[in-house]
């Protein structure tokens, strides 16, 4: 299969070109760029020096659609909305890292992402690709919308309980972890060493962009989900996700039961590690791979429950589920490519 990936010089395109590197189906890869026109990749990235023989080449849709059969777009909001259906008409599939086709409504997209929508046939056509619950679309799709790294933990969390109706709606509350490679490679103050280290900081209060794509998902799950609480916080770290959900039941329900509706929904899914002996994850036991790994722990005295769900952003918070998710549009085994353990320590 011939690849092409535009933003191949930010972090999200390079996991996805060490990746793909490793992938049996894929034959070749062209890289497209904005700014670096005819440069070697190893030159941005040493670490990749062995991987393919690829040169930078401006991007510009025709191109990339017509040299390849599947496009990556791993690009910071508007290049999408922008680009995807171009690159459609040219020939290739379509999965987009960036949020630009996730939100269903365009006024919504607009409201949080201050910026104009993408057409509302883009985004009719795009399928949310959250490889473990939209398998049967994802395998019809042409243009994909690949989750946030935030929602990807979220919903992974959240999901046996929400489709169960086990939880009162309005009770969910996420506070959620991440490492400063989420803000991608040209973030510059935000994850500045200085700023970052021996420090941990909560960001966007009430006003995170992964808020509405959270809820959407959630009320497709339960129609009676409205409004949660998400609050992200930066870690001083490079990689890595802890979302920790605090909900309320609205059964009694036994921690059996609780673990029952985890191993049901995820006994056959191979990247995510549902825990049900009180042990929690931790951000290192996910580094590097495609695995979502959950505890929970349910406190009699309070009625409370407390779930948390690890990712490595750059892998199932990105380009992992990514790869998941062409694998599934091409009737491959999910796991191709992508069959490996975390890096630890
Ligand atoms: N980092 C993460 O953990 C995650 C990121 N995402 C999303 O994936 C996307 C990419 O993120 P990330 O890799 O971290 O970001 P980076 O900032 O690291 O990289 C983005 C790349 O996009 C390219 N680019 C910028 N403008 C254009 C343009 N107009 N046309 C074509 N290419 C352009 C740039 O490369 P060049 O200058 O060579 O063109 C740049 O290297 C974003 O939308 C992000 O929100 C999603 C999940 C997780
Ligand atoms: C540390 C940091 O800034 N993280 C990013 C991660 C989200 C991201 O990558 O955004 P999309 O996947 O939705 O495009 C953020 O909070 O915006």
């Amino acid at each position: 299969m011939r690849i092409g990936i535009v933003g191949a010089t930010g972090y999200g395109g390079a996991e996805l070109l060490r990746l793909l590197n490793n992938h049996p189906e894929v034959k070749n890869i062209h890289l497209y760029t904005s700014s670096k026109d005819g440069v070697h990749i190893d030159e941005t990235y040493p670490h990749l020096k062995t991987v393919y023989d690829n040169t930078l080449q401006p991007f510009n849709s025709k191109d990339a659609g017509s040299q390849s059969d599947l496009v990556f777009m791993a690009t910071p909001p508007g290049v999408s909305a922008e680009h995807t259906q171009e690159v459609r008409e040219a020939g290739a599939k379509v999965i987009d890292l960036s949020g630009d086709l996730r939100l269903k409504d365009p006024d919504v997209y607009s409201a949080w992402y201050k910026r104009p929508s993408a057409q509302a046939e883009t985004i009719h056509q795009a399928v949310y690709g959250l490889s473990e619950w939209n398998e049967e679309a994802i395998r019809s799709a042409s243009i994909i919308s690949n989750p946030g790294c935030y929602p990807t933990a979220v919903l992974l969390g959240l999901a046996p309980l929400i489709q169960q109706d086990v939880v009162d709606t309005r009770s969910v509350i996420i506070d959620a972890k991440t490492g400063t490679s989420g803000a991608g490679r040209s973030a510059t103050m935000v994850t500045h060493f200085s700023e970052m280290n021996e420090n941990f900081k909560i960001y966007q209060v009430n006003t995170h962009k992964h808020t509405p794509e959270i809820e959407q998902q959630l009320s497709i799950w339960n129609s009676n989900m409205g409004a949660i609480t998400f609050q992200p916080h930066l870690v001083p770290m490079v990689r890595g996700i802890m979302a920790t959900m605090y909900l309320q039941l609205n059964k009694q329900l036994t921690v059996e039961q609780i673990a029952d509706l985890y191993n049901e929904a995820y006994d056959n899914k191979p990247f995510v590690r549902a825990r049900n002996n009180h042990s929690f994850p931790a951000t290192k036991e996910v580094y590097g791979s495609n695995y979502c790994d959950i505890g929970l722990s349910y406190d009699e005295r309070t009625g409370r429950l407390t779930v948390v769900s690890v990712i490595d952003n750059m892998v199932k918070g990105a380009a992992g589920q990514a790869i998941q998710n062409m694998n599934i549009m091409n009737g491959w085994d999910e796991k191709t490519g992508l069959n490996f353990t975390p890096v630890y320590p």
